[in-house]
């Protein structure tokens, strides 16, 4: 990211942001509420510019393509490299089977065993397959939250991203599902480049490689997890990681 700047509007939400992100690492976005961070994720696959009065400023290089760029870098080429799961799990009111298959079906697959195949990698890849291999067709509905969650990581899966994008994804699920998830962040990124937003800083500390601190729209300290909780080097972190202010 170089020179990053987003508005809604007239008010300014992201100040000149400047981040090199790793490929096949977990960042973690952490900050208090209303500090940008969903802004800065939803940036990162365009989607924040679904609020028509979005404008940004700046570039974001990915492989070398500049995301903003439309002639060079078309928006559903950028989707289905940078999937999202969002803070409150929300699968389609379909069964798990057609919740996974629904990007594939949308990019042209259309045989049954390429789709079955899908499906089980998806599931397998969000530790979901065997607590639903015998219930693929019943409603996603039915299962717990901890367990939709897992749909929805499948779900982005199945289109074969290289990085993930989530938004607290944990936020809305006990304790057991909330440490299924994060052993399946750990999991996930032997294949794919993690960035996620967490209200939790032992969460952060747990499971991610590098962790950046916003606060007010601006990229107050990036770094290495251990080092930004150990010895921070901006006071405003070391005050909010010490739990001063937000
Ligand atoms: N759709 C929108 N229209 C106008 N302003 C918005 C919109 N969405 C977010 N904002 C503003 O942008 C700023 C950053 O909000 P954002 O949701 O990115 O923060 P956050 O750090 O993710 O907060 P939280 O932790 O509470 O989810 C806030 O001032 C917010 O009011």
């Amino acid at each position: 990211m170089k020179n990053l700047n987003l508005w809604y509007g007239e008010s300014q939400a992201l100040y000149d942001i400047n981040m090199d992100i790793g490929e096949k690492e977990v960042t973690a976005i952490i900050g208090p509420s209303g500090c940008g961070k969903s802004t800065f994720i939803k940036t990162l696959n365009r989607m924040v510019e679904m609020v028509p009065v979005v404008r940004t400023s700046g570039e974001i290089d990915y492989r070398g393509k500049n995301i903003f760029d439309d002639k060079n870098y078309p928006v559903e080429d950028l989707r289905t490299k940078v999937g999202m799961v969002f803070q409150n799990p929300n699968p389609f009111p379909k069964s798990i089977y057609e919740n996974i298959v629904y990007g594939p079906r949308i990019h042209g697959i259309k045989d049954k065993k390429t789709l079955d195949a899908i499906v089980e990698k998806s599931l397998k890849g969000a530790a979901l397959w065997d607590e639903v291999k015998d219930r693929l067709h019943e409603n996603a509905f039915g299962l717990s939250g901890g367990q939709q969650q897992r749909v929805c990581i499948a779900r982005c899966l199945a289109i074969e991203p290289d990085v993930i994008l989530m938004d607290e994804p944990t936020s809305a699920l006990d304790p057991i599902s909330t440490a299924k998830v994060e052993e399946l962040v750990q999991e996930l990124k032997e294949n794919y480049s993690i960035i996620i937003v967490t209200h939790n800083m032992q969460q952060a500390a747990r499971i991610s490689d590098n962790t950046a601190f916003f606060l007010n729209g601006e990229l107050v300290e990036f770094a290495n997890t251990n080092t930004l909780f150990s010895t921070p080097s901006d006071k405003r972190t070391e005050d909010y990681i010490t739990g001063r202010f937000g």
